[in-house]
């Protein structure tokens, strides 16, 4: 697990070996405290490096040991032997050095990187803090506040930027190994003292309290409830204002409670889960392993609204070549101009050159003849789609995928429509196509494995959180959203208000509530959607009979809130008003909570004191038990392609794991009680009625989340 060499004579090399990252296991740990040892006891031995095989220094401590008992050497006193050794020890990085692998090479007198080379301490998204002395030494060697920003963001910097900020001695273009021997030659003999970060002062820093005190302000508002991020400040604030010792027990208490907490566990579920969401699986036993994808190297994208301009920007910026079809000459020169702003503002951000002259702009859907996949944006319109698909048929070449951005659809109808529906999938983006991370990636019975393999891997290109699912009115994201927004209306009705809701959701850590969520989306979407379902009917009707629409609870306050135009953000009115059209501070308002006492009135309804648990329990788990529908139906594979999505595309606090995740942490027989004791009070709701799926995971113990497909398997099996 860690291979010892003796090079260009005096210099011992010790090599991790424990692929794919080279995590720190017990066994690498053990590695590495015999070679360290090897090396300094052998006289022959002037100098040290570590590198990592296989171009990639280390992944950090093995994530997936966490969860049981720790064995083998403990990092800290093996990362203070290294500091303390009477040789140099230089570490060579390649690839990443992340978490307890940066920590290892703070731990080493100095630090080659090869300029393609990633560094950080990433450990506050798995719930965690630099707890091997990285929030103890990183401030010593770079100061206060870069540290901060590194530690409590965890991102990742490049080589360029750890030398800059000193992080690293020297970055090479050429081997680092090699260079990292030559250097380890060249300091051999030289004091060390100066080189064993542990034993810095601090750099200075003015109005120390100051600085602190603003840090922690703007981490508790962005953090959202999570308790890393808070952690790590205050480790780091014990490396500015303590001994190096005590900084070091302080870093021990405050992972100590960071380690066992849910957060942590629900932190670490996502970082699997949202490696597992690749390794898909079809309900006829297809498979990521089996199916190749076809390569994409021209895409076309029809129908330039706000959805298709994101998705042209994205195919651009990763580098496909893309033919937007737009029919209309004025909306296709519209949205020229601002997928090219787009184009412009990314590749600033980024620090590269615009992608301009990749995308040719055509009013003729024949213009994308030769591509190898389609994405099909138009209106949500069955048979505009459907007239899109079969022109697309006929144009396009033979095996050219067709994909369509519906939200709302039956994929299977539109694929029907074509003479090739094994070529057909969905492609469901969330707006900013550019800018958000998920996609849903839709089969139905005939889509081709290969078509789905195709999808998921431009989609893992394009840096999305890809999720393969089946194919049902709403998929899963949006399915799961029905009933929880039904609820938050149906709180509406008995007394509460959009800003109890909201700040109820908030408080739990979604990024935004439920109402300011539909404000910033638009009122008429959901409408459009109701009104062709046949649920919107016009009028004054009164009493509770006019509350139950195809025999069951409906909530009219949204439809009456879009006959009086508030429509959101976008009117400037909605469930909150707002300064002007298109401004995005929600306020309170008063003509909102006059006309929910008229409805209550109108209806016979009497308000009555609502408090956030209710909310919190009738929105979050009528949402769960849709979730457990999905995965009874077979729609979602498993509960983590379910978490992923809520995660990466819904605002579902990550430190909370996802739907599923949290059901099984609040207990799946909690939550069971809780559904039927609100179907008792609420009859006249379905999705109160707790799932068959569910049912069985308590009746089968409660079993935990990565055996739930085990259930689940017994139970398709019945069917
Ligand atoms: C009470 C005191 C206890 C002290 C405990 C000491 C604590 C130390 C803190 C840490 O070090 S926590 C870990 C910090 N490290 C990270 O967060 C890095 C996580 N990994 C990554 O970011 C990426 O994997 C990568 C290293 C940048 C590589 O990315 P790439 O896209 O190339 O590959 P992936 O698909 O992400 O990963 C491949 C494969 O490897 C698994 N894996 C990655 N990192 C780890 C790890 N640190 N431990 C265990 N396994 C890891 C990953 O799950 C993939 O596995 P799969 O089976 O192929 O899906």
């Amino acid at each position: 697990m860690a291979e010892y060499n003796r090079v260009s004579e005096c210099v011992g090399l010790i090599t991790l070996r424990n692929p794919p990252v080279n995590a720190l296991s017990a066994a690498v740990r053990q590695g590495i405290v015999d070679t360290v040892e090897r090396a300094l006891s052998d006289p022959n031995v002037k100098s040290v490096v570590i590198c990592g095989q296989n171009g990639i220094f280390c992944g950090g401590a093995d994530i997936k040991e966490f969860g049981s008992k720790m064995t083998g050497p403990p990092l800290i006193p093996m990362i203070h032997a290294i500091e303390s050794a009477n040789k140099p020890v230089v570490a060579a990085i390649e690839g990443s050095a992340l978490g307890g692998g940066l920590e290892l090479a703070l731990g080493c007198h100095y630090r080659i990187a090869h300029s393609k080379a990633r560094l950080g301490l990433p450990e506050v998204s798995l719930g965690l803090l630099p707890a091997a002395g990285g929030s103890q030494r990183l401030p010593r060697l770079i100061g206060v506040p870069a540290a901060l920003n590194l530690i409590t963001t965890g991102r990742h910097v490049t080589a360029a930027e750890a030398l800059q900020l000193g992080i690293v001695d020297q970055v090479t273009d050429h081997n680092t190994v090699d260079a990292a021997v030559k250097f380890a030659l060249s300091v051999a003999g030289r004091s060390l003292d100066p080189r064993r970060i542990s034993t810095h002062p601090c750099p200075q820093q003015p109005d120390l309290d100051a600085l602190f005190e603003e840090v922690m302000q703007k981490v508790r508002q962005s953090a959202r409830g999570a308790i890393a991020p808070i952690a790590c400040v205050q480790a780091v604030r014990a490396a500015a204002t303590l001994p190096y010792a005590q900084g070091m027990e302080r870093e021990r208490e405050l992972m100590a409670t960071l380690f066992t907490s849910g957060q942590a566990r629900a932190l670490q579920y996502c970082f699997f889960a949202e490696r597992a969401v690749g390794r898909w699986r079809m309900p006829s036993g297809a498979r990521w392993d089996t199916s190749k994808p076809r390569p994409v190297h021209k895409a076309a994208v029809i129908g330039l609204g706000t959805m298709g301009r994101g998705i042209t920007v994205a195919l651009a910026q990763t580098g496909l070549s893309v033919i937007a079809v737009e029919t209309q000459e004025k909306q296709l020169m519209e949205a020229k101009q601002a997928i090219s702003g787009m184009l412009e503002r990314g590749a600033k951000r980024r620090g590269v050159a615009p992608a301009l002259d990749r995308v040719i702009y055509s009013q003729n859907i024949q213009a994308v003849a030769d591509v190898d996949l389609v994405i099909e944006a138009v209106f949500e319109d069955i048979a505009l789609k459907t007239k899109v698909f079969q022109q697309l048929s006929a144009v396009c070449k033979p095996g050219t995928l067709l994909c369509t951005n519906t939200s709302a659809l039956d994929v299977d109808q539109l694929a029907s429509e074509t003479p090739n529906p094994e070529l057909v999938v969905g492609m469901h983006f969330f707006a900013p196509a550019h800018v958000m991370k998920l996609l849903e990636v839709v089969y139905g019975p005939r889509s081709s494995p290969q078509a789905v393999a195709t999808a998921m891997q431009l989609g893992k290109k394009m840096g999305k959180a890809s999720v393969a699912v089946g194919n049902c009115r709403g998929f899963v994201g949006n399915r799961m959203l029905k009933p929880y927004i039904e609820e938050a209306f149906f709180l509406l009705e008995e007394g509460a208000t959009p800003e109890l809701v909201d700040q109820a959701l908030e408080e739990f850590g979604f990024s935004m509530g439920v109402f300011r969520m539909s404000d910033l989306s638009g009122l008429d979407v959901g409408w459009r959607v109701r009104k062709g379902d046949g649920l919107v009917e016009p009028g004054t009707a009164s009493g509770r009979s006019a509350r139950i629409r195809q025999g069951r609870r409906y909530s009219p306050l949204g439809d009456l809130l879009c006959e009086e135009g508030r429509f959101g953000q976008k009117t400037g009115r909605g469930w909150y008003q707002y300064d002007k059209p298109g401004s995005r501070v929600a306020r309170s308002d008063p003509w909102l909570h006059s006309f929910l006492g008229a409805y209550r009135a109108q209806h016979g309804l009497v308000a009555r004191r609502i408090d956030h648990q209710e909310v919190l329990e009738r929105c979050l788990y009528a949402l769960i038990n849709e979730g457990f529908h999905i995965l009874d139906d077979g729609i979602a594979a498993g509960p983590e392609d379910i978490d992923v999505i809520y995660v990466s595309g819904y605002g579902w606090p990550r430190h909370r794991g996802g739907p599923m995740f949290y059901a099984n942490m609040v207990g799946l027989a909690k939550v069971l009680e809780r559904l039927e004791h609100y179907q008792q009070l609420h009859p006249e709701v379905p999705h109160l009625q707790p799932s068959s799926l569910l049912r069985r995971l308590v009746a089968s113990g409660s079993p935990p989340i990565h055996k739930w497909g085990e259930v689940i398997k017994k139970l398709h099996s019945q069917l």
